[in-house]
């Protein structure tokens, strides 16, 4: 078996000792340090005038290759159009996409930067996998340039129904990037479903079940990203004994927390998720001063203007909601705008009765299963997910709801704080079957080995 090259955009922490956070960056390690390889990423730095080849890093048998890019590129690139243009529209969020030529011209002019950087690092042998919208043309890219290694790639965002993709201009371009691919993964049935709708009628299925496009065979499946199951499982106990943990327990004095962990991004449906809370406290006026709801948003993409508008929403509606109910020993809504520690969070996944997890899309979701494996399987708290998440589709023990119904997501509330402890059990043991079946080792396994098919 050849070696292993991935891409992305980020990199995993290259520091010895540092734990990876996210699925996506403990898989890639896994799988990296189980063949060895090369990791090429962004370095994480802006120059003006970058060197052009990645700055190497080695440690054992994984390289990892930091390339630095330019501001104006970057700009265009990661804040344009994969940020303000894909994202949106992957995210069904089409009003929200402005698209730009000079944008997208940076974006394949980085996308050539990255093939530039890695042509030099491969060897004969070598399977790449790509990942990710930022890097979609990248393939394609690699083929011009002469590669012939099998090249995977995998989306981690959801992939629009055809009339919402031809809302992006270039699409016909974007489609025929992805067929460059020898295997392309996507989380969701539904995703996969879409692509095929896609590339409508220019497409057959092989008895093999490939996918015949453009004169070549590729895969073309469904892998939904997982966790480490029951390294989460063990952990927990001990992260619920954490001083933060106890911390969180003591400023609760008794009363349920719900949970909500998120990036501050508008996919994630916090305003929404904000009310349906307000609902709750309007519809049951018992439940005031006996929940809290925590809502961890570290800010991401702070450059990009509509991540500043739903900034500023959250926190005129939490102002709104914290003083239209708080009482002088208590405050109902708990808005923490910084990152935890993936460690801290799972004592804080234990110590909440409820995992509140509605977004309006949302590729996976990471935390939906995150907040199922740290709990206490004697006395488990609830997750309450939207349809819309990619976890949906193997999460169906939850307490699945629309989020664009406030009212029915304040009843799932109501519900899962009242939930009895036999049923709570029954639907955790149903979860914790489902992922450990496909735990992040699976997810990973699977997908290597439909590229090692290709090959
Ligand atoms: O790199 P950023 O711009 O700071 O954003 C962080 C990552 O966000 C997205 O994550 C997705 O991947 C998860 C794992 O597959 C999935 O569960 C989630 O639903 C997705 O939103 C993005 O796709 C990544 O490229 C970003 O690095
Ligand atoms: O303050 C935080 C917020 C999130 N996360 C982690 O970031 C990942 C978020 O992944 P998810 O798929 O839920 O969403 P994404 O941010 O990738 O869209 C999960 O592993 C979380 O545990 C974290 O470590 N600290």
């Amino acid at each position: 078996m050849g070696r292993l090259i991935v891409v992305s955009n980020r990199i995993a922490p290259v520091e010895e000792g540092t734990a990876p956070q996210g699925g996506l960056a403990v898989a890639v390690l896994a799988a990296l340090k189980e063949a060895g390889g090369v990791w090429l990423g962004w370095s994480g730095k802006l120059l003006d005038a970058p060197g052009g080849a990645p700055k190497l890093k080695r440690a054992g048998s994984l390289t990892y290759a930091m390339l630095d890019l330019a501001q104006a590129d970057f700009d265009l690139y990661y804040n344009g159009h994969a940020n303000s243009t894909l994202w949106p529209i992957f995210h069904y969020r089409i009003q929200l996409a402005h698209y730009s030529r000079a944008a997208e011209d940076g974006y394949r002019r980085v996308n050539a930067q990255f093939a530039d950087a890695l042509l030099p690092l491969l060897r004969p042998g070598d399977r790449i996998w790509v990942h990710d919208y930022q890097l979609i043309p990248l393939g394609r890219l690699l083929r011009d340039r002469g590669v012939t290694a099998p090249i995977g790639f995998f989306l981690h965002t959801p992939f629009p129904t055809p009339e919402v993709l031809r809302t992006l201009p270039t699409h016909e371009v974007l489609l025929q990037d992805l067929a460059a691919y020898d295997v392309v993964g996507l989380h969701t049935t539904r995703d996969r479903d879409a692509l095929l709708a896609a590339w409508h009628r220019g497409w057959r299925e092989t008895p093999d079940g490939r996918i015949e496009i453009g004169g070549r065979r590729i895969v073309v499946e469904s892998f939904p990203i997982s966790i480490e199951t029951e390294e989460i499982a063990a952990d927990a106990p001990a992260a619920w004994n954490m001083r933060s943990a106890h911390r969180l327990r003591d400023s609760l004095v008794g009363r349920d927390l719900i949970i909500g962990v998120d990036r501050l991004d508008y996919s994630k449906g916090l305003p929404r998720r904000f009310e349906a809370f307000r609902t709750l406290l309007e519809r049951w006026p018992d439940r005031r001063g006996r929940v809290s709801f925590m809502q961890i948003a570290p800010p991401t993409r702070g450059e990009v203007a509509d991540y500043q508008e739903i900034r500023h929403q959250l926190e005129s509606l939490a102002g709104s909601i914290n003083g239209e109910f708080a009482d002088i020993d208590w405050v109902p809504l708990r808005y923490l705008n910084k990152s935890v520690p993936r460690k801290t969070l799972l004592g804080f996944y234990r110590s909440a009765r409820v995992g509140l997890v509605t977004p309006m899309r949302d590729g996976m979701n990471l935390v939906a299963k995150e907040y199922v494996a740290a709990q206490d399987p004697e006395d488990p708290g609830v997750l309450v997910l939207s349809e819309f998440a990619g976890a949906a589709e193997e999460l169906d023990a939850a307490l699945i709801v629309n989020p664009f119904d406030v009212e029915r997501v304040a009843e799932a509330l109501e519900r899962a704080l009242t939930m009895p402890v036999e049923e709570r059990r029954d639907r955790h043991a149903s979860m914790m079957r489902v992922l450990r079946a496909n735990d992040i080792g699976h997810w990973r396994r699977r997908f290597l080995a439909a590229l090692e098919g290709a090959a």
